[in-house]
């Protein structure tokens, strides 16, 4: 039976009396990745602020594994094992590929960190590379990626520090169709083994990743469902998709 991961529960938030997240019920497995859509503005991105704590709750609960995340500082939130992909990514530019991967390996020996460090010295940084299809760039400074690779490099530093669960925000906005399809390829390799949610508005990447997907429309969840589900919903087409659904979006 799949196990309950993370789960908002009536969670609110005000910026300046807008409620941004109004309400919001969202419930997710260990191990699924969901994809999370909506028109701009919906309050996706002020979700994901609130689950690692950048962004205060005004109301409601966070749960993860049962554990209340809204009365944690963001520091804790990350020890309990979640890891935020910003829209800019956020490597050391002047170090290599290798040397980045070393830092967030060193900041979190956990059991991730020790799979990947596997029993060689350097031999779970160069899996870890691997994974993300930068071993040939281990020696390169982030500086010399392109955007695509500096995004997968992100990933590898959040897969790094073991965060079991993970979320991408607009993980392939400014990517090539060619470095897209390569991000919805180690998407679907992470899944079981991490909880993923990503905030996506290119539809084509959120078919190709997303078993479920959530809508969200000023600030609650307005659908769930799979992804012809969702393209066939009535009310999300007009909020958001459009009359072509998701094939026209
Ligand atoms: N720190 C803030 N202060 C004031 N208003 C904010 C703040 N953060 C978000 N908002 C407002 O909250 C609403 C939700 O924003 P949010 O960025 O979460 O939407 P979104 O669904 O991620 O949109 P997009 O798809 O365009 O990224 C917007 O109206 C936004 O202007």
């Amino acid at each position: 039976m799949s196990q309950v991961h993370l789960q908002l529960v009536d969670l609110c938030v005000s910026f300046n009396g807008f409620r941004a997240v109004n309400n919001l019920n969202l419930s997710v497995n260990k191990g699924e990745l969901r994809c999370l859509i909506g028109p701009n503005g919906a309050g996706k991105t002020t979700a994901l602020d609130l689950i690692c704590g950048k962004t205060r709750a005004l109301s409601g609960e966070i749960r993860l594994d049962g554990r209340n995340l809204a009365a944690m500082e963001d520091y804790q939130i990350a020890r309990a094992g979640v890891g935020r992909k910003f829209q800019v990514p956020s490597v050391f530019r002047q170090l290599t590929v290798r040397d980045n991967l070393e830092v967030a390996l060193c900041r979190k020996p956990g059991v991730m960190a020790n799979l990947f460090r596997g029993g060689r010295s350097g031999e779970g940084l160069e899996h870890l590379a691997e994974f993300v299809g930068l071993a040939d760039q281990l020696d390169e400074p982030a500086a010399n990626l392109s955007h695509g690779q500096t995004q997968w490099l992100e990933i590898a530093l959040l897969l790094a520090q073991d965060s079991e669960l993970i979320l991408l925000d607009e993980p392939t906005a400014g990517m090539t169709a060619q470095e897209t399809r390569k991000t919805a390829d180690i998407c679907n390799r992470l899944k079981g083994k991490h909880t993923i949610i990503v905030v996506e508005h290119d539809m084509g990447f959120v078919r190709d990743i997303g078993d479920v997907l959530s809508v969200m429309h000023q600030g609650s969840l307005l659908a769930e469902g799979t992804a012809d589900e969702i393209s066939a919903n009535e009310r999300v087409r007009e909020v958001y998709l459009g009359s072509m659904g998701i094939h026209g979006a």
